[in-house]
C-alpha cells in the first residue's frame, strides 16, 4: 500500500478537508451514437468537488476527459446520471463555470482588452462602465498582459494568448473554472511560468477548479486531488490519489520530497499498466 489516500471508484467520497460538497456528479454516462452502434464513452462516473478544491484529470487519449468536462460546463448532455452544483443539476451552460481550452479561442479581431471587455459585458451586467473596466483592467494585470492589451491575438505569442483566455475567465469570478489542458500546446519555460501564474491566482482566491492534463507533475504541483481515469470505452474514474502538500506550493521544494515521487511514480505506473492492458 501506498502512503497517500486512495480511493477507488465507484466510491462518491472526497477529501474530509474539502467539504462540503460543491459539484456533485452521480453514476454519469454518456454514449455516442454512429449509425446502428452506439459506443459507450464514460460509465458510472461518481465524483465530489470541494468549493476550493482543485482537482486534475488524466487520462489516456480518447479516454473521454473533454466529454466530462463539456458535460460539467454544460456543453454537452449526459445520456444517464447528473451533474449538480450547488445541489442544482446542470443542463446548460452558465457563468458561474468557465471554460479555459487549450486553442485559446479569442476573437481575431478584438484586441486582448476587447476580448476580456466583451466577457465582463455579457456576464456581469449589474456592474458600472468604471467599475467594469476595473475589472478588466485588474485580470489584465493579474496575467501580466499590460504591455499587450491593445494588441490583436494575431500579434500576441500563444503564451500570451492562453493567459488572455485565463484572465477572460477569471474576469468573469466563476464559481467553477473548466481547463482543458491549458498549457497543452505551450513550450516549457512559458508553461512553467503560467502554471505558476495561474496556481498564484487560485492560492489567493480559490475556486473549485477541474483541469485536463497530460503532465504528471503538473497535476502533482497545481492539484488537491488527481482523478486517473481507465480507458475508454467505456471509462470511468480508475484511482483518485490526495496530494498531500499544502498551498502555497513551492515546486522546487514538493520536487525534494519523497512523497512526490511515491505519488509520481504511483500515477505513471497506472496510466502504463492500462496503456498495455490496451495492447
Ligand atoms: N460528438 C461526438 N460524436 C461521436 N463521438 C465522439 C464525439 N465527441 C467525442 N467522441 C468520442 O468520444 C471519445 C472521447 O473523446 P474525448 O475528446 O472526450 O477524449 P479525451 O480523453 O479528452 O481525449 P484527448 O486526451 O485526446 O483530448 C473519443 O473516442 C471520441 O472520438
Amino acid at each position: 500500500m501506498t502512503k497517500f489516500n486512495m480511493l477507488n471508484a465507484p466510491k462518491p467520497e472526497f477529501g474530509m478537508s474539502y467539504a462540503p460538497a460543491f459539484l456533485e456528479i452521480q453514476q454519469l454516462s454518456k454514449s455516442y451514437k454512429n449509425g446502428d452502434r452506439e459506443t459507450v464513452i464514460l460509465k458510472d462516473v461518481n465524483l465530489t468537488i470541494g468549493e476550493r478544491e482543485y482537482i486534475s484529470i488524466i487520462g489516456h487519449s480518447g479516454c473521454g476527459k473533454s466529454t466530462l468536462l463539456k458535460i460539467v460546463a454544460g456543453l454537452e448532455r449526459s445520456t444517464s446520471g447528473s451533474v449538480l452544483l450547488e445541489g442544482r443539476e446542470i443542463r446548460k451552460p452558465g457563468a458561474e463555470r468557465m471554460m479555459v481550452f487549450q486553442n485559446y479561442s479569442l476573437l481575431p479581431w478584438l484586441t486582448v482588452r476587447q476580448n476580456i471587455r466583451l466577457a465582463v459585458d455579457e456576464v456581469s451586467r449589474g456592474l458600472s462602465a468604471a467599475e467594469k473596466k476595473q475589472v478588466v483592467n485588474e485580470h489584465i494585470a493579474m496575467v501580466n498582459l499590460n504591455a499587450a492589451a491593445d494588441k490583436y491575438p494575431d500579434e500576441i505569442s500563444g503564451g500570451m494568448k492562453q493567459r488572455v483566455g485565463i484572465a477572460r475567465a477569471l474576469a468573469i469570478r466563476p464559481k467553477m473554472l473548466l481547463m482543458d489542458e491549458p498549457f497543452g500546446a505551450l513550450d516549457a519555460l512559458t508553461k512553467s511560468k503560467l502554471q505558476r501564474q495561474v496556481l498564484e491566482i487560485w492560492e489567493q482566491h480559490r475556486q473549485a477548479v477541474m483541469m485536463i492534463t497530460h503532465d504528471v507533475d503538473e497535476a502533482i504541483y497545481m492539484s488537491d486531488r488527481i482523478v486517473l481515469m481507465t480507458n475508454g470505452p467505456e471509462a470511468t474514474i480508475g484511482e483518485i490519489l490526495e496530494v498531500p502538500f499544502e498551498h502555497p506550493r513551492d515546486r522546487a521544494k514538493i520536487r525534494n520530497s519523497p512523497a512526490y515521487y511515491e505519488l509520481r511514480n504511483h500515477a505513471l505506473n497506472f496510466l502504463d499498466s492500462h496503456f498495455e492492458s490496451d495492447e
